[in-house]
């Protein structure tokens, strides 16, 4: 549905040209006042605001981005410009409109620097009226440094207590009230330090190369779910449901006569853990409710559509997930926020049936996700786009010395609390390295 009014629509104009390879993108990013996006070797980082505009819905956005690309003044020598390539918006979403304080934001940066399969540009983008940015790559003032000792405290509430909620929930799917929801927790970290976002983005992104990486307003992290990429009509959604991660089988022992001697204690080797996930009907049935909600939400907008049979095991350096990649190719003019709109929120992040799990949420999670678990991402001015979901993250706060992170389990009929807390605690991980190292 198109909003009735739009946030103010700026006259913009912008200017793409290719230039040399400017080495590591991280090292371009000033501290403050940045957005970045990282997928193995490829990333755009955005400096500056040309534009900014608090959306209060996805759909809101789409409006708003679309009519700033329609009176957008291209002046690039190459047209069109390949995806991605151009002025853009990043932006990051809240998880539910209705159950949060927290707003939505899109961000357009003054200069955008990319590097994709080795090519690399630079957009500059400013008024219609005025002068634009001059060509030169930014240079940082100062290098990113650590946070320093870090202490830890609960969020909204202690990991028992989560265990408890968890129970509650299992309880009502139990009663037939739904069959899945997602429930999260958040844990704060406070720093000696000031947390330099730029030190997190340089832990996160070359560990986790499979994820992708982001620094978008005040939010940081490295995730491994894709709700859509929209790419010249073609759209993957990556959708992950399912989890196991090393230890969660326990500790091995080796049976009487296997190399290595009896009863000495090891871990599973990623290609057994790999199919416990794999065999589990309760990873299984929780992984199928999140492609059949994600597949049902892309059929009304696409003309053809692949959705894999059998799922593929994910190996992160923290977990392993369950993983299918669902194409698809869309109607013309189908931009990514339209396709984000329509399918968040997956039964990944929400459950089944999707009001019901939202509600449940909002009744007992007890905090406030925020844009944890919302759309996080970028859309060029032609509609393509990137919008992953906001996981394995965490909001940076205005004290500059804490942070707050998440993570979240898919909760259904057969889960157990204390499982669920052990996989909060393997997703929080990568957000507690990239602090603690
Ligand atoms: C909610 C999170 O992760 C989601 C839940 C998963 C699960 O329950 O198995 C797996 C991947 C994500 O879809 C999170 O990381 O916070």
């Amino acid at each position: 549905m198109q909003p009735a009014s739009l946030p103010t629509v700026p006259r913009l104009r912008s200017v793409t040209t290719m230039i040399d390879d400017p080495g590591p993108l991280r090292d371009l990013l000033p501290e403050a006042g940045a957005c970045a996006w990282f997928h193995r070797d490829d990333g755009m980082i955005g400096l500056g605001e040309a534009a900014r505009c608090e959306v209060t819905s996805l759909a809101e956005a789409n409006a708003w981005w679309k009519a700033v690309a329609t009176a957008l003044d291209d002046g690039s020598a190459q047209d069109p410009l390949p995806s991605g390539v151009g002025s853009l918006a990043f932006g990051t979403f809240v998880f539910d409109d209705t159950n949060t304080t927290r707003t939505s934001v899109l961000v357009v940066p003054s200069i955008v620097v990319g590097s994709r399969e080795g090519r690399h540009w630079m957009t500059r983008v400013g008024p219609a009226d005025a002068p634009l940015p001059e060509p030169v790559l930014p240079v940082p003032t100062t290098t990113p440094q650590g946070p320093g000792a870090v202490s830890w405290s609960d969020g909204a509430m202690s990991g028992p207590d989560w265990e408890e909620v968890v129970a509650g929930a299992v309880e009502r799917i139990a009663q037939g009230r739904l069959e899945k929801v997602v429930l999260a927790r958040n844990v704060i970290a406070t720093t000696q330090a000031p947390i330099d976002p730029r030190w997190l983005l340089g832990r996160l992104s070359p560990r986790y190369p499979r994820c992708w990486t982001f620094w978008v307003d005040d939010m940081v992290g490295a995730t491994p779910e894709m709700l859509v990429r929209v790419d010249q009509g073609l759209v993957t959604s990556r959708v992950l449901a399912g989890t196991i991660w090393r230890g969660a089988l326990g500790p091995k022992r080796r049976s009487p006569g296997e190399t290595g001697g009896r009863g000495v204690e090891d871990t599973f080797s990623s290609t057994a853990i790999a199919e416990v996930l794999s065999q589990s009907e309760k990873n299984l049935g929780e992984h199928q409710l999140a492609v059949e909600s994600v597949a049902r939400a892309l059929a009304p907008h696409s003309t053809s559509m692949n959705v894999p049979e059998t799922p593929y095991v994910l190996e992160l350096p923290n977990v392993m997930h369950l993983a299918t990649d669902v194409n698809a190719v869309v109607r013309p003019g189908t931009t990514a926020l339209a396709l984000a709109a329509a399918l968040h929120p997956s039964a990944a992040v929400c459950g089944t049936p999707t009001d019901v799990a939202r509600a449940t949420i909002a009744e007992i999670e007890g905090m406030d996700r925020g844009r944890y678990s919302g759309p996080v991402g970028w859309i060029d001015s032609h509609g393509n786009g990137e919008w992953a979901i906001g996981l394995r993250c965490g909001r940076l706060q205005p004290d500059g010395r804490s942070i707050e992170i998440f993570a979240g389990c898919g909760i259904v009929a057969d889960s157990v609390p204390a499982t669920e807390l052990a996989e909060s605690n393997a997703k929080l991980v990568p957000m507690r390295d990239a602090l603690e190292g």
